[in-house]
Order: structure tokens, then C-alpha cells, then sequence
């Protein structure tokens, strides 16, 4: 319950132990749902609400901070992390109304079982007076669903831009650093749920630009007091620019793909490219999907099964392809026994990777010196590949 500005506080709650996102992501450092209340001169407004299960937190936040009626309810995104405690807050304050657009009106009925007369629809850049401070909306869809908007508030330069710039970080500290490991969570959290979406967020970059921003209190992780740190973080990760690295999905049961793998790293190495390998095995899929925002390069490895891929190395390909990352280059490695379509069927698997193939490398059984000589090869291919693009 911090005053993060001018009469605008911090009445969101902290999930520490939060060990999974969505059932798929794994969460490092636990997460945040941010709630933010503007006091106007006239009006107040709460800026989203939390995930149900902290719903405890926001009350007491609200009662600690002695609101006794709510005017508006901000609903920038449907989701239930954001909005699941709407319904339980128009029954606390029945006199709130939830303001929010087209889209987002029928998802709420639909999804939370909101009753229309309790919504209020705004259209792009319609503005809502608090008294002395001013609420101005526009849409930002795709970040990461079609109805998500933003809020302005005007007078203080406050953008609320919803889970846009958001970080899976509960932190004491209200406000973030402009660091590296803060840069890290927020690419982690772009790559799972942003980066499918990349040209419709070079749009709403645009229309962010045209602000005037002191501050971004985005609905995850700690607030923006350096507006432009994630800003231009994003705008990196949403351009064509890739870099000089090779990320390395793989699995081998008896080392075969596993001998391949540790040899091309060495010579990848010796070629100055930077390659992580991701042990399919137990893997961290946030650190991956992270990898995969701007490397050039991605080389799916594994051994060949009952004529197709191993199912974790298909389960990293399905997930490859549906972030549509903007991989240049990419490639498939193995071993196998006898024979199969396994480079055909992982080649089918990642149509929304508009990479260009390097050729694939299956090696049969246990590679020798022989074979490794041919990983060589494939290390100065991917090297003439990085190298025309000017990595090298
Ligand atoms: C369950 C199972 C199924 C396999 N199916 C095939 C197959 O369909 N075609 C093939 O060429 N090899 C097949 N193999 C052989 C492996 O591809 C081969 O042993 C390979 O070297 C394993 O590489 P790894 O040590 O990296 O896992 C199979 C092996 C196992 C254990």
C-alpha cells in the first residue's frame, strides 16, 4: 500500500510462492498481480484488481488505505490474474463501475460473468476525469490478448500499460532497477507471452511514443521509474536485429546426440559464436523460450524414435514454433540406428520459423572421429551464416 506517486498507490499483492505460470511456465522469483488506486479530487479509480487467490491482500490494502467506495474499476485485460476479483468488488462497492472497451465489455460477461449494466465501454483515446487527474485509454491489443488496453493518467505521466513490460518478480523494492537481471525477467516474460505477437507491438510502441512518460506501472513485477529501460528493451526485441548465438534444444539417451552436441559447442566456441545448450531434460522452458528472442541460430538435437523425433525434443520444436521467433538460420542434429523420418517430421513441426535451413547433420550410432570431423563443417556453416549477416 505505497503512495508510488502523487495519490496513486500500491494496493496489489505479492504471490512469493508462486512456483508455475499458466500450469507451463516456471516462475524463479514468484510473482506479482499489481492493483493501483488513483485518489482524484472528485473520483477514484482502481487500476485492475488481483488473481482471486490474493484477493485478502487488495481488501485490506483498500481498508488500510480507508477507501470506502470505489467510483471506477479499470479493467485493461480480461484475464483472471487482473480481473478475477471484479465480480467480488462490485459486490464490496456496488456502486463501482467497471470502465474498459468494446472487446474487453463481452470477455468480462463472458469470462467473469459480469453483468453489462456494471460496465462502462470507452473507445480509443476517450479520457475519464477524476477531478483533478485525467484517465486516457488506448488499445494496445495482442500483449498478449486482443482486448488489452492502457490508461495514461495525464497530469502525473503515469502509463499503465497492463502486462506489456511485465516481469514475474516479487521483490520488496516498488521500483526496478535498470539491470541485467532485471532485463533478464522482463525478456523471460516478453518471450512467453509477447514475442508471438512482435508486429502488432511495434503498433503499440508507436502510439507509447507519442506519451509523455514519467513512470510505468505495468501489472507485473516492480515499477518503472526509468521509463525507457524497458521501452527500448522491447523495441530491441521487436526488430529484425538478431544476435550472435546459437541456442542448442536437445536430448540423448546414451550420449550419442549428447557427444554431438558438447563437440559443436567446442567448435562454436572456437568460431566466437555463443551457443547455450538446453538440456531438454528437467529444463527450465522460460530460460528457452528467453534464448529464443533474438539468438540466430536454433539446432534442434536428438536421436531418432520409432521413425520421428524423441517427444521432448517434438514438445521444444511445438513450442519453438508457436513463439515465432525470429530466428535467420535453423537446423536439425542427431543420431539414429537404422533409419526413420525424424528430420522430416521436426522440419513440419516449426512452419512459423521463417528461418532458412541449414542442413541437417544425422549421424548413425556413436559418432567417430570421422563424424566429428563433419560437425565441424556444420560449425562453418553456421559460422558463414553469422558472418553474413555481420555477427562475426
Ligand atoms: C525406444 C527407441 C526407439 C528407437 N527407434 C528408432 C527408430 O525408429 N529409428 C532409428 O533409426 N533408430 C531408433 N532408435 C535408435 C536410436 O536412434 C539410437 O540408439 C541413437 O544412437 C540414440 O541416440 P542418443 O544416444 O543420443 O539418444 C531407437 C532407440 C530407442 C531407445
Amino acid at each position: 500500500m505505497t503512495e508510488i506517486k502523487n495519490n496513486i498507490y500500491y494496493v496489489g499483492a505479492k504471490d512469493w510462492d508462486r512456483k508455475f505460470f499458466d500450469e507451463l511456465v516456471p516462475l524463479t522469483e514468484g510473482t506479482t498481480y499489481n492493483s493501483y488506486f488513483i485518489k482524484g479530487s472528485e473520483k477514484n479509480a482502481l487500476i485492475d484488481s488481483v488473481d482471486p487467490e490474493k484477493f485478502d491482500t487488495l481488501l485490506s490494502n483498500l481498508e488500510r488505505l480507508g477507501v470506502e467506495k470505489i467510483d471506477y474499476l479499470v479493467s485493461l485485460h480480461c484475464e483472471q490474474d487482473h480481473s478475477g476479483c471484479i465480480p467480488v468488488i462490485l459486490q464490496e462497492f456496488p456502486e463501482c463501475r467497471v470502465v474498459t472497451n468494446e472487446k474487453n465489455f463481452k470477455l468480462l460477461q463472458e469470462h467473469l460473468h459480469i453483468s453489462p449494466e456494471q460496465i462502462k465501454v470507452v473507445e480509443e483515446w476517450d479520457t475519464l476525469s477524476l477531478g483533478d487527474k485525467t484517465l486516457q485509454f488506448f488499445f494496445i491489443p495482442w500483449v498478449h490478448w486482443p482486448e488489452t488496453m492502457a490508461a495514461y493518467l495525464q497530469e502525473d505521466k503515469v502509463l499503465f500499460p497492463c502486462d506489456m513490460f511485465g516481469s514475474h518478480y516479487a521483490t520488496s523494492e516498488m521500483f526496478a532497477k535498470s539491470d541485467a537481471y532485471q532485463l533478464e525477467l522482463i525478456k523471460s516474460y516478453y518471450a512467453e507471452i509477447m514475442m508471438p505477437y512482435k508486429k502488432v507491438i511495434v503498433k503499440n510502441l508507436e502510439k507509447i511514443d507519442q506519451l509523455d512518460i514519467d513512470m510505468i506501472a505495468a501489472s507485473h513485477g516492480p515499477i518503472y521509474d526509468d521509463p525507457q529501460f524497458p521501452i527500448n528493451a522491447y523495441k530491441d526485441w521487436v526488430s529484425d536485429k538478431v544476435t550472435n548465438h546459437v541456442v542448442i534444444p536437445y536430448i540423448s539417451m546414451h550420449h550419442s546426440t549428447r557427444i554431438m552436441v558438447e563437440h559443436l559447442l567446442d567448435e562454436l566456441t572456437e568460431r566466437n559464436i555463443l551457443a547455450t545448450p538446453y538440456n531438454l531434460v528437467g529444463c527450465d522452458i522460460s530460460q528457452l523460450a528467453s534464448s529464443l528472442v533474438d539468438s540466430a541460430t536454433v539446432v534442434l538435437a536428438g536421436p531418432q524414435i520409432l521413425a520421428g523425433p524423441h517427444p521432448a525434443l517434438a514438445n521444444a520444436a511445438f513450442l519453438s514454433n508457436m513463439l515465432k521467433p525470429k530466428t535467420k538460420y535453423v537446423s536439425i542434429m542427431g543420431s539414429y540406428g537404422w533409419g526413420g523420418k525424424m528430420v522430416e517430421k521436426l522440419q513440419a513441426m516449426i512452419p512459423n520459423i521463417k528461418a532458412e535451413l541449414i542442413e541437417p547433420l544425422m549421424i548413425k550410432g556413436m559418432p567417430r572421429e570421422d563424424d566429428l570431423r563433419l560437425i565441424n563443417e556444420f560449425a562453418d556453416k553456421i559460422l558463414e551464416k553469422h558472418r553474413s549477416e555481420g555477427l562475426v
